[in-house]
């Protein structure tokens, strides 16, 4: 019962009760997709091992169907997204990692060993973006981790993978007769829970 009254709070705050959303979780390795999948689960902050293979979760309580696919970002892993592209009618493009630790995007993607390069977060979104099977899928781009002091910002994040002019809008935005795929970028903490909630409740609105 509790987990109930737990789950049904955490549905209803993030405006997904009653609504049925198969999400799935891309983005570069490291940026956080199996953090945010457990914490929405159980809101539990657990330390994952790198994601080798596919996982989905699905959650079912009353009129709720919830179901997250967790892909892992590794290269190879990348190789797979398209798979599941078929089963899926909302995708979140989650957290493309944006931290910076010398405070220059110039070399961020190259020159640092181990480094998640903004230019490869950009390569990828370009290639779902422009991929046929999700023409109408809307995008939830979650700039995780700005907890970390250089962390790029918001504008940095827009600019660095080129949707200065692309976004949606926040809020409410009716985009029903336009033929216009919703798009949006939030900013956002894992660990301290802050920002993803603001992203899934503009998700939502798209959720039929
Ligand atoms: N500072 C900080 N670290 C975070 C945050 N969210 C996740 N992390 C850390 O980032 C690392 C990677 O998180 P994962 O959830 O495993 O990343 P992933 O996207 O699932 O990675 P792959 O499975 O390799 O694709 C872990 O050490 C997390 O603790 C955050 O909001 N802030
Ligand atoms: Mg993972």
């Amino acid at each position: 019962m509790f987990l109930f009254d737990w789950f049904y709070g955490v549905l209803a705050s993030l405006g997904l009760w009653q609504k049925e959303a198969k999400i799935l979780f891309l983005g570069l390795d490291n940026a956080g997709k199996t953090t945010l999948l457990h914490m929405l689960k159980d809101e539990r902050l657990v330390q994952h091992q790198p994601t080798q293979h596919p996982t989905s979760e699905e959650l079912s309580i009353g009129k709720i169907k919830f179901k997250a696919f967790d892909l892992g970002g590794h290269q190879i892993a990348r190789r797979v997204w398209k798979d599941y592209y078929a089963k899926v009618c909302w995708c979140l493009s989650d957290s493309w990692e944006a931290n910076i630790d010398n405070g220059s995007f110039a070399d961020s993607a190259s020159s640092l060993p181990g480094r998640r390069g903004l230019q490869e977060a950009k390569r990828e979104l370009d290639a779902l973006l422009s991929d046929e099977a999700l023409a109408n899928v809307p995008f939830l781009i979650l700039g995780n981790k700005i907890d970390i002091p250089y962390a790029a910002s918001e504008d940095e994040l827009r600019f660095h993978l080129g949707l200065t002019n692309f976004t949606t809008g926040k809020g409410k935005v009716n985009l029903t007769e336009s033929n216009v795929r919703p798009l949006e970028v939030f900013m956002c903490s894992i660990v301290r829970k802050m920002g993803y909630g603001d992203g899934f409740k503009w998700l939502s609105q798209y959720i039929k």
